[in-house]
């Protein structure tokens, strides 16, 4: 680490030290708290006035941004800069969502022709699908869509349809990613193959859960339809185009995307084509710029005023000052149930890493557990711990101000209501003199109020921020992602580790592929460990 991060670092836990916030208490006496500590772009608001800090935490957290160059290694990224050193790669997902005439460079060249080549036969091809003019095999429109991939291949399309449905206007989506014969068993179950069309999405085209759901996609079709029924029953999208081919996907419904593209980074290139299907090419525009409204908000901003940076900021506050092991992202919004699913992935497979961009150990903690439900549900769950428990969580609300639905306004006003009451509750909580008052003042005899105000009591001062926008609609969503790409890629520099490579998922694959022909009883497994030789032999007893 920098001795300009390390100086930081030291200055804030100092800060922390000489002048900690006991945020019930400012609360109450800063009536102006709200108007200090928030940061707006356009109708959305961050709102981190219920964080333990002040304006001189605020200033150093700047300062700390700057001493970790956040500024000049943002630009390295926007330039196309090979910044995912360990893969050798610019990462330039922000190209995606740029126009046309914008300039984004891979190896001296403009990339935007080639973003824009695909974003059109994805347009031609998403037309053609909802309005019934591409067909299956027997000439019938396609009524379902089942996109096959896993990870940043199913998880932000998966988050992006759900969170979009008020939009949708094409065929029914479906998503298949577990390996887990269950899992595409239940999904072709209820679908006619007639009117069924696949989308094999994998970035590298060999991850075993999507080929393997793949092949036997392709033998339902085949059973039912032909042998030739897979030319029309089936896309894909990869930047293998080779085994897409080897694969037997015709090469005009083969939609690619680039090895500057993270696959948790992918949403916005080909692997958004089955959300565009759903909602349709405009939509799926507007989408796309609020990605890049954001993106020139965090290229333009000054640290002090920029949302991913102060975000970003925040997080580092919590997670290597406060020393907050987690973070839990409560969506006050059941469409975005599948958000911190995603987000799991953005966060903890970019900033889960021990060793920094020189291969040397980490000198502080890195990225944090990311969890979360949406609201009110996790009222009737875990938020027993985030008010009692003994560990504390910053909690990041995310909230709009109007539903989609105004005949159910009601329902609206009581989501709102629930979502204020919960930081409120996190922050202010309830002393013991107010847990008793309370009870006596149900009649609770004075002996027995005693004895029970302690489990009543909320130690308060539990932080939360409260992300807020206008409606969920394409740019807002567009917006609210890539925030949160930005605020990832901050804290990772500030880590000093690389977001963008993930070596960790490689031990368990080769693994898995050692001990296949075991499992399959094609191989004994002699140097097998005690633990998993023990299993492998339970099982088969079993499954007898
Ligand atoms: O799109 P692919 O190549 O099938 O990879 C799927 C996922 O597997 C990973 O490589 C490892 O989890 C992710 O980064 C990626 O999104």
């Amino acid at each position: 680490m920098s001795q300009p991060i390390t100086a930081s670092l030291k200055a804030l836990k100092l800060h922390l030290q000489q002048n900690p916030v006991d945020i019930r208490q400012k609360l109450s006496s800063e009536t102006d708290r709200f108007d200090r500590f928030n940061l707006c772009l356009e109708d959305m608001l961050l709102d981190f006035s219920k964080c333990a800090l002040d304006e001189k935490t605020v200033a150093l957290l700047v300062e700390l941004a700057t001493a970790a160059n956040v500024e000049e290694k943002r630009e390295a990224m926007f330039a196309g800069e090979r910044i995912n050193t360990t893969e050798d790669r610019p990462v330039l997902h922000v190209a995606l969502r740029a126009p046309r005439d914008a300039n984004f460079t891979a190896d001296a060249r403009n990339v935007m022709a080639d973003v824009h080549r695909v974003l059109d036969s994805m347009r031609v091809f998403a037309d053609g699908i909802r309005q019934g003019e591409i067909k299956g095999k027997t000439g019938k429109a396609f009524t379902d869509v089942v996109n096959i991939g896993i990870g940043g291949s199913d998880l932000g399309p998966a988050m992006a349809t759900l969170a979009l449905a008020p939009y949708h206007d094409g065929p029914r989506l479906h998503y298949v990613s577990n390996v887990d014969g269950a899992h595409i068993a239940d999904t072709i179950k209820a679908l006619e193959p007639e009117t069924t069309l696949f989308i094999i999405a994998s970035k590298t085209f060999t991850t075993i859960e999507t080929m393997t759901n793949a092949r036997t996609a392709q033998r339902w079709i085949v059973e039912k339809l032909g042998q030739d029924a897979v030319r029309d029953h089936f896309c894909a999208v990869s930047t293998a185009l080779d085994k897409v081919s080897a694969f037997g996907i015709d090469p005009s419904r083969v939609f690619g995307f680039w090895d500057w593209v993270g696959g948790r980074y992918s949403l916005w290139s080909a692997i958004g084509l089955p959300i565009m299907i759903a909602i349709g090419p405009r939509n799926f525009e507007a989408f796309l710029a609020g990605g890049h409204a954001m993106d020139e908000h965090f290229r333009k901003a000054p640290l002090e005023k920029n949302l991913p940076v102060m975000f970003a900021l925040l997080g580092i506050w919590h997670r290597l000052i406060c020393g907050y092991s987690a973070r839990a992202v409560i969506p006050y919004d059941q469409r975005l149930s599948r958000l911190p699913a995603y987000l799991q992935q953005l966060d903890m497979e970019s900033n889960g890493k021990s060793v920094t961009l020189d291969g040397k150990d980490v000198a502080c903690v890195s990225g944090p557990l990311v969890w979360g439900e949406p609201g009110t549900n996790g009222q009737h769950a875990f938020f027993q711990l985030l008010h009692q428990g003994t560990d504390i969580i910053p909690v990041e609300f995310i909230l709009a101000a109007k539903g989609h639905e105004p005949e159910l306004d009601e329902h609206h006003n009581l989501l709102v209501a629930n979502c204020l009451a919960q930081s409120q509750a996190l922050a202010r909580g309830r002393t013991r003199e107010e847990a008793e008052a309370q009870l006596l003042a149900k009649g609770v005899k004075k002996d027995q109020a005693k004895a029970l105000a302690p489990h009543r009591v909320f130690a308060g001062n539990r932080p939360s921020m409260t992300l807020l926008y206008r409606q969920l609609d394409p740019y807002t969503l567009g917006r609210l992602i890539a925030l949160y790409e930005h605020r990832v890629f901050v804290e990772a520099q500030i880590f000093g580790i690389n977001a963008f490579d993930q070596w960790g998922v490689e031990l368990g694959k080769e693994l898995a592929t050692d001990l296949l022909p075991i499992v399959q009883g094609r191989d004994e497994g002699s140097a097998l460990d005690t633990s998993t030789k023990g299993l492998v032999q339970k099982i088969r007893d079993l499954a007898q």
